[in-house]
């Protein structure tokens, strides 16, 4: 294993099989691939793909048919290194009759964790995961965003060095999604590596540092997010405050050049930036109201009562 790999899979393959011993599925295929100490990596591939089956062979809740996986520096079958891993399960099987606490003080039971470092922990994850209004409600109240709160603060009870998150951001709307990729870029701040799954393309984009693209069990791409998606031969230029006649000039040059100008207009922000802001000043402004007739315009401030 390289000095700071935290997950390294040689030919790590996977075959389901029947009763009977007969191949169903090849759901994985020769897998070679690193994850260092640090890094948010990316697992992502359609349905079916293999992802989740990547994961549980690193678990050593299934045997590889082929291959071999070493997590932080042990072979995957050994479950004991489990208890320095957090894992959110695509569904999380939680006790609907617990609330909050009592969930993850139960989980820091299962490990151990003393009582006063049990409630010093059950505080600042509640806190974190932002269910705090929420802290004294049984889960089976809980709405899909909440559960998945709640599956990652129990993934993160027992402060684990490498945290796999199978679809963290599922369910989740645009706030929560925010606050989540938070959490994950304040998990790498702090050293621990983070490996996700998820088919949220923008949400894997804004927080991995690189990714592995899977696809009918075979690896097909492995890299920084930056270098995949940079377009090599074309080049963006940003100015402010250029007026028509500078405009004009610099299609003139890149024409004198021989360039082929693909677009020149004003960048867009995302929609998730979009959504956010206006969800802030409705919060800041309650009352302001968008009128349909006055697209483009600003939000008109409601009419102020006489009486
Ligand atoms: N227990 C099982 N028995 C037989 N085949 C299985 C089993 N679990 C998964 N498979 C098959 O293995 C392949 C990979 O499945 P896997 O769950 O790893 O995919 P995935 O990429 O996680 O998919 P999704 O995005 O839908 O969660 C699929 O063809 C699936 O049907």
């Amino acid at each position: 294993m390289t000095t700071d790999a935290v997950i390294e899979t040689r030919n790590l393959t996977k075959v389901y099989r029947d009763f009977w011993g007969r191949k169903k599925v090849d759901a994985l295929k020769s897998l070679n691939l690193t994850v260092q100490r640090g890094e948010i990596f990316g697992l992502l591939g359609p349905n079916g793909s293999g992802k989740t089956t990547s994961i549980k062979l690193l678990l050593g809740l299934l045997f590889p048919s082929n291959g071999e996986a070493l997590v932080l520096g042990k072979p995957a079958s050994d479950v004991a290194k489990n208890e320095r891993i957090g894992y959110l399960p695509e569904e999380s099987y939680l006790y609907r009759f617990l609330n909050a606490e009592e969930t993850l003080d139960f989980y820091g039971r299962l490990f151990d964790i003393s009582g006063k470092e049990r409630r010093k922990r059950i505080d600042s994850l509640i806190q974190q995961v932002g269910l705090n209004r929420a802290r004294k409600r049984v889960l089976k109240e809980y709405s899909k965003g909440m559960t998945r709160r709640i599956g990652v603060a129990q993934a993160l009870i027992n402060d684990p060095e490498l945290i796999l998150l199978d679809e963290p951001t599922s369910g989740l709307d645009p706030l929560g999604t925010r606050e989540m990729k938070d959490l994950i870029r304040s998990l790498r701040d702090e050293g621990k590596t983070v490996v996700l799954c998820s088919h949220l393309l923008a949400d894997v984009q804004d927080v991995c540092d690189r990714i592995a693209i899977l696809h009918q069990g075979e690896l097909k791409e492995l890299g920084r997010v930056s270098d995949l998606l940079s377009i090599q031969d074309m080049t963006e230029i940003k100015v402010g405050g250029l007026s028509d006649e500078a405009k004009e000039e610099i299609r003139q040059v890149v024409a004198r050049h021989n360039g082929n100008l693909v677009s020149m207009g004003h960048p867009s922000t995302t929609l998730e930036d979009l959504f956010l802001k206006i969800i802030r000043e409705s919060e800041a402004h309650p009352g302001r109201r968008y009128l349909p007739e006055r697209e483009g315009e600003q939000p008109t401030e409601p009419p102020v009562s006489s009486n």
